[in-house]
Formats: structure tokens, C-alpha cells, sequence
């Protein structure tokens, strides 16, 4: 069989891979090679960058918003038609679950783009009257343009589900955009480009240039100087490296980055739910959602029970390749990840913790043993100012503290750099809304955990990003506001 190679996608056309610096992407099942990917140069950045400008102004930029959003609807309608390719590309990147990705990745690689579509076509414009001196009165009207060329980066947790969070709103408000996948998973990107162009998406407004950040494809970009605006979904260190990219032109930047995200389990809290919500936001996708609880804190009374019935679901995780039906967790991004997890599972037992379960490597049948597993891992014990309880660790793990009373709890939650999300667990309604309003996150989830409304605001406080995407949120990002103001 012929090796699979994946190009860039530039002004319509998938560019020819001979003679090319290629790339490995490799399934982190088994680690075996799924295809070569040929690595942008800053030529090729070039070339994306002119396209994505001409585009601009070209059959894209002539647009109605009405024609726009129908091209938006065909691409959302594209991706569901290829749904079992997008699933199959997806799971066979990252490892995860095909019934995870059924469920989350794939559906919402096409409702980020009809949410967006349907939003830009219902938005009102803003107004104001105003008196004047003379008594004729003004009128102030705000209109909205696209900003222009944006750079997407993403990361490889959530693939499609989140280059097409950004890309949707970005072309819904008439921008092109050039994305940069992560370089652990290049696939979904790269159906999408084919799916854009059967949709009639116009040549330069959907670019896809493949490779890694610092000297190459992501530094390519966010140095550009074409660049309009820079939106970027990662870790917290990569995004300060990109901001300072962009700083010369002072270029707007929206940031999803990391988290430590807690979650508070109240004594009157409905056990059923707040064991299988944090089994969900610990372990799920093995962990690595930018949104997932690293740090649970327990209300005393209710501390062994939880721990005990955590454990146990913990212990009873099958681990499996994604089209095994019965599993319902796969391995970690790379055997590179694993490495970073497994020190931190390390430190946990030099520091003292109490390992309920896992903290280590699994032992998989041989034709899996070259993959990434890694244990599922709860521990107990740590101080708060422990790096275990600091630190992003982004693999299947987390750590159970009690706590006596809410101010307490409150206070503890919110002692971190971070402030990504929070969920919080009791069937007292008051108390959910007096602590959810005083925790120093974007995004607060009570007796649930990542359930989203496509038109809320969605992001980060703190070092867990910058800005709101979400709804009409969005459109602060991809939109330019030029205020007209009219002498009567
Ligand atoms: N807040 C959110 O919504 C959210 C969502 C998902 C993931 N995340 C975060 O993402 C991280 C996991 O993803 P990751 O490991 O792929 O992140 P990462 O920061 O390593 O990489 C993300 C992307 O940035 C690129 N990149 C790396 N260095 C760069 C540079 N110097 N210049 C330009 N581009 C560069 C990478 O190639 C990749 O495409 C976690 O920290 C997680 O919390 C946050
Ligand atoms: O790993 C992080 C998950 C982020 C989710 C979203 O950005 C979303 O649901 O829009």
C-alpha cells in the first residue's frame, strides 16, 4: 500500500508533497505510522497568507451574509455526510473512543459552523441617538467588518471540535482564515479543506498549513506580518510565546489555554451525579480536556464514601483501542505525553500522596504495548501548594482533599493561576448560585460538567486565556466595529 501523505491546503489546492520535509503521524494505539505530512516552510506561509488576503476581497468578500451562511450550512452538511471518515480520521490521531468522538467531536466539527452561520444572519447593529448643541440630534450606528486574515492554531485533545470552534465564527463574519493543526493530529483539518472546497467555499478563505510551533509552521504564522488577528486554543506557555509574536503589530489575540480546573462536592449533593459527572471531567478523553477537574475537593463528612466510590469507577475503566466497543478509554496523545503524565505520577508518590489507584503504566496485549497507555489515577494526601495541585498535568488523573466549610472551599478552589471552569456538586440551589458567582473562572458548571450552549460566552480568567468566544461574544473577535455617527 502506498504511503499516505498529507499536504497543505492553499488557495484551493492541496499542494504536492514530492520532494518535501515530511513528518510523522503516528496512532497513539500502537504508535504505527498513519501518514507522512509534508512541513510548511515560510514560503508556504507566504502563499497562504497572500491567498487568504486575496480572498478577501475576491467572490468571498462580495458575499451577502444570507449567501455566506448557505455556503456555512453546505460545510456543516459536508462533514455530517463524511461523519464515519471524520470519526475514523479522529479516533485513528488521537486514540480516543469512537463512541466519545461520535457524540462530541464529530457533530460538533458541523454545529460550530450552522451556529455561526444562523447567528451573523439574526445579529442586530448597534445604535444610539444623541441631542446635539443645536437641537438637530445625531445618530450613532455601529457596523461590523470582518477583521481580516486570521490565524488559527489549535491543539490535538479535540481536534476538529476546536479549530472548527474558531473557524466557524471567523468565516460566518467574513473573514479567511489559515490554520495550523496541531502536528499530533493533521487529519480532520485536512478532510475539512476537501469538504470546504465541495461546498464551494471560495479558493483563499479555508488555508491549511501543516507542521510544529517554534521555527516552523505556528511561528511562520503568528510572526506574520499579514496576520490580522491570531486566535489560538493550547497550553498557557504557548500562548505567551505567541503573543509576543504578534506584539510588534500589536495584532488582538483570543486565548484558550490551560486549566486546574476544581471541582466542589457538597455533603447534600446527589452522590449518583457527582461520581459519574467527575468520573466524566477526570478521565474522560484520558483526560485531556482543557476543561477537566485535576483538583476535587470533597465536604468532610461525605470524603471516604466519595473517594471509595471513585476508586471504584476508576478501577472499572476498560482501556481499549477506539473501535472497541466495550472501552471507554483510550491512550494518551503520545508516548512524548505519557512521559510528562508519568513524572507527575511520579512526583505524586515522592511527595508523599496516597495513591488509591493506578499510577502507572498498564500492562496491554502485546500488539498495543507500543502505544501510549497510562493508568487512570486518583491520589489523596497532597498540600495545596504541592505541584500536583498547581500544575497542569493533562492526563487521567486527580486529586480528592477534604474540606470543612465553604468559605474555606471557596478560597482553596480559587488558589490557582488558573481560572478555566469549575463544577460544582449540591442540591442546595442557593448555595450553587452564591458559590458559583464567587469563583474566578469563565465557565461554572453545577450538578453537570461540560454541557454546552453553542451562544454562551465560553474562555478563561487569569492564565487560562484571554477573551470570550461563544454566541455573540464571538463577534468581538472577528469583527471590526466602526461606529458612524450622523449629524441630523
Ligand atoms: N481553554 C481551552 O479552551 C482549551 C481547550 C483545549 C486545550 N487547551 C489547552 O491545550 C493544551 C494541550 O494542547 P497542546 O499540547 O496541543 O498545546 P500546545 O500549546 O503545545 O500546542 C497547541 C498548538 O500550538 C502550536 N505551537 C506550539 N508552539 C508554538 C509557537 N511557539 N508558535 C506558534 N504555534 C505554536 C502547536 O504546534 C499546536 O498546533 C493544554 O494546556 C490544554 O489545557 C485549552
Ligand atoms: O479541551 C477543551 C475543550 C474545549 C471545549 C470547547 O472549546 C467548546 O466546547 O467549545
Amino acid at each position: 500500500m502506498s504511503e499516505k501523505i498529507i499536504s497543505n491546503f492553499v488557495d484551493g489546492s492541496f499542494q504536492e508533497g514530492q520532494g518535501r520535509n515530511l513528518f510523522e503521524n503516528r496512532n497513539p494505539v500502537d504508535n504505527s505510522l498513519i501518514s507522512k505530512v509534508v512541513e510548511a516552510s515560510a514560503a508556504d506561509v507566504d502563499a497562504a497568507v497572500a491567498a487568504a488576503r486575496r480572498a478577501l476581497s475576491g467572490p468571498w468578500g462580495d458575499m451577502s451574509v444570507d449567501e455566506r451562511a448557505t455556503l456555512l450550512h453546505r460545510v456543516a452538511d459536508g462533514v455530517m455526510a463524511r461523519f464515519d471518515e471524520f470519526l475514523a480520521a479522529e479516533c485513528a490521531d488521537t486514540g480516543k473512543p469512537f463512541s466519545l468522538a461520535r457524540h462530541i467531536d464529530i457533530p460538533r466539527g458541523a454545529s460550530n459552523f450552522k451556529v455561526f452561520a444562523d447567528l451573523v444572519k439574526n445579529v442586530a447593529t448597534e445604535a444610539f441617538q444623541m441631542g446635539t448643541p443645536d437641537g438637530t440630534g445625531a445618530i450613532n450606528y455601529a457596523i461590523r467588518k470582518p477583521r481580516g486574515v486570521i490565524g488559527v492554531i489549535s491543539p490535538w485533545n479535540l481536534p476538529l471540535l476546536l479549530m472548527t470552534w474558531k473557524v466557524g465564527p471567523a468565516l460566518a463574519c467574513g473573514n479567511t482564515v489559515i490554520v495550523k493543526p496541531s502536528e499530533e493530529t493533521p487529519t480532520t483539518a485536512s478532510l475539512l479543506a476537501e469538504v470546504m472546497r465541495d461546498a464551494g467555499i471560495p479558493d483563499g478563505v479555508y488555508n491549511v498549513v501543516n507542521g510544529f510551533g517554534p521555527d516552523s509552521a505556528g511561528a511562520f504564522l503568528t510572526s506574520h506580518r499579514g496576520v490580522d488577528a491570531i486566535t489560538f486554543t493550547g497550553e498557557t506557555r504557548t500562548g505567551a510565546a505567541i503573543m509576543k509574536a504578534g506584539a510588534d503589530r500589536v495584532r488582538p489575540v483570543s486565548f484558550e489555554l490551560g486549566g486546574k480546573n476544581p471541582a466542589i462536592v457538597f455533603a447534600d449533593c446527589d452522590m449518583d451525579k457527582a461520581i459519574e459527572g467527575t468520573m466524566r471531567s477526570a478521565f474522560a478523553n484520558c483526560g485531556q480536556v482543557c476543561l477537566g477537574t485535576e483538583r476535587v475537593f470533597v465536604e468532610r463528612s461525605i470524603f471516604d464514601q466519595f473517594v471509595e466510590r471513585l476508586r471504584d469507577g476508576a478501577k472499572g475503566l476498560k482501556l481499549g483501542v477506539p473501535d472497541d466497543a466495550s472501552a471507554n478509554m483510550g491512550p494518551l496523545i503520545s508516548l512524548e505525553h505519557r512521559d510528562k503524565v508519568l513524572s507527575y505520577y511520579d512526583k505524586a508518590r515522592d511527595l508523599g500522596a496516597n495513591v488509591i489507584t493506578g499510577g502507572g503504566v498498564p500492562d496491554m496485549v502485546p500488539s498495543l504495548q507500543g502505544g501510549a497507555w497510562i493508568e487512570p489515577t486518583i491520589w489523596t494526601g497532597l498540600d495545596d501548594d504541592s505541584a500536583i495541585m498547581r500544575e497542569e498535568i493533562f492526563g487521567p488523573c486527580c486529586h480528592v482533599s477534604p474540606f470543612d466549610d465553604e468559605a474555606e472551599v471557596v478560597r482553596r478552589a480559587n488558589d490557582t493561576d488558573y481560572g478555566l471552569a469549575c463544577s460544582i456538586w449540591t442540591e442546595n440551589t442557593s448555595r450553587a448560585h452564591r458559590v458559583a458567582a464567587q469563583m474566578d473562572v469563565g465557565l461554572v458548571w453545577v450538578n453537570s460538567w461540560f454541557l454546552r450552549d453553542l451562544r454562551t460566552p465560553f474562555g478563561g480568567s487569569k492564565m487560562s486565556g484571554i477573551g470570550r468566544e461563544g454566541g455573540v461574544h464571538s463577534l468581538e473577535f472577528y469583527t471590526e466595529l466602526t461606529n458612524i455617527c450622523v449629524k441630523l
